[in-house]
């Protein structure tokens, strides 16, 4: 695993889109894997600058996000397709036919994981994912106790990450209990890994992803194994590292 260790939230978001952009220029027709929560935000804001700047376009780009509440209709502000389009793909060019979440408003969610999985096995797997880490080590929504052969499939959202996330819905009750997500096996197929973390609440989790041993009941464990795996994380996020 490479460390990338940078001062500040800041430097962070610019270093995630150095590395986001010199993937789709050197492959324009890359297909990216994207995340949500608060980490990625200002990647995405960076992302909106170059191209607003004229210094990329996303158009030839296809993208899967890791995962999406089940229950929330697309208009849902709390939604993972909302939220992107509100922070990302209203703001650039990339094509809406070929920005991809899983719908976790789906009458038949089993089916929508087989063919979320589908899809992206057919695209060729993702190039670049970009990821973040739950407090508990999770990754996407893969909580603790996750085989880490699984594909995309339905979790039930642990207490401690609907928690982490209750930020953004107006009480506890609102926060979805399901989500669909890409498996760890459909991560682990992605070519290049990005992991971003910041601030010093991640640290002990990010002191276990570096140093802890490879187990399901920290499901980021497994990015060791992986062969080309990029760690950016600001000096609070390494601070036990
Ligand atoms: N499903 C998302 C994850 O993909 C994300 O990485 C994690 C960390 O979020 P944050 O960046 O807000 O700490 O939160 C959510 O649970």
């Amino acid at each position: 695993m490479d460390i990338i260790r940078v001062k500040d939230y800041n430097e962070l978001s610019e270093k995630a889109s150095q590395l986001v952009v010199g993937q789709v220029k050197t492959a324009i027709h890359s297909v990216l894997g994207l995340a949500t929560g608060s980490t990625p935000e200002g990647l995405y804001q960076q992302l909106i600058e170059q191209y607003k700047q004229g210094n990329v376009s996303f158009k030839p780009l296809t993208t899967f996000n890791l995962d999406e509440y089940v229950g929330l209709s697309d208009d849902d502000p709390n939604s993972y397709r909302y939220y992107m389009n509100d922070k990302l793909f209203n703001h650039i060019d990339l094509p809406e036919q070929r920005a991809f979440l899983p719908n976790g408003d789906a009458a038949d969610l089993e089916n929508e994981c087989r063919d979320y999985e589908a899809m992206i096995r057919d695209a060729g797997h993702i190039d670049l994912q970009i990821l973040g880490l739950g407090l508990n080590g999770h990754i996407g929504f893969n909580e603790p106790g996750t085989p880490f052969d699984r594909r995309t499939h339905i979790v039930d959202l642990d207490e401690s990450t609907r928690e982490a996330n209750a930020r953004f819905f107006p009480s506890m009750d609102d926060v979805p209990r399901k989500a669909i997500t890409m498996g760890i096996g459909t991560i682990m197929d992605s070519k290049k890994i990005v992991l971003l973390v910041s601030g010093e609440k991640k640290a002990d989790a990010v002191s276990k992803l570096v140093n802890g041993e490879v187990t399901e009941t920290f499901p980021a464990s497994i990015l060791q194994k992986h062969e080309n795996v990029t760690i950016v994380a600001d000096e609070g996020a390494l601070s036990k590292v």
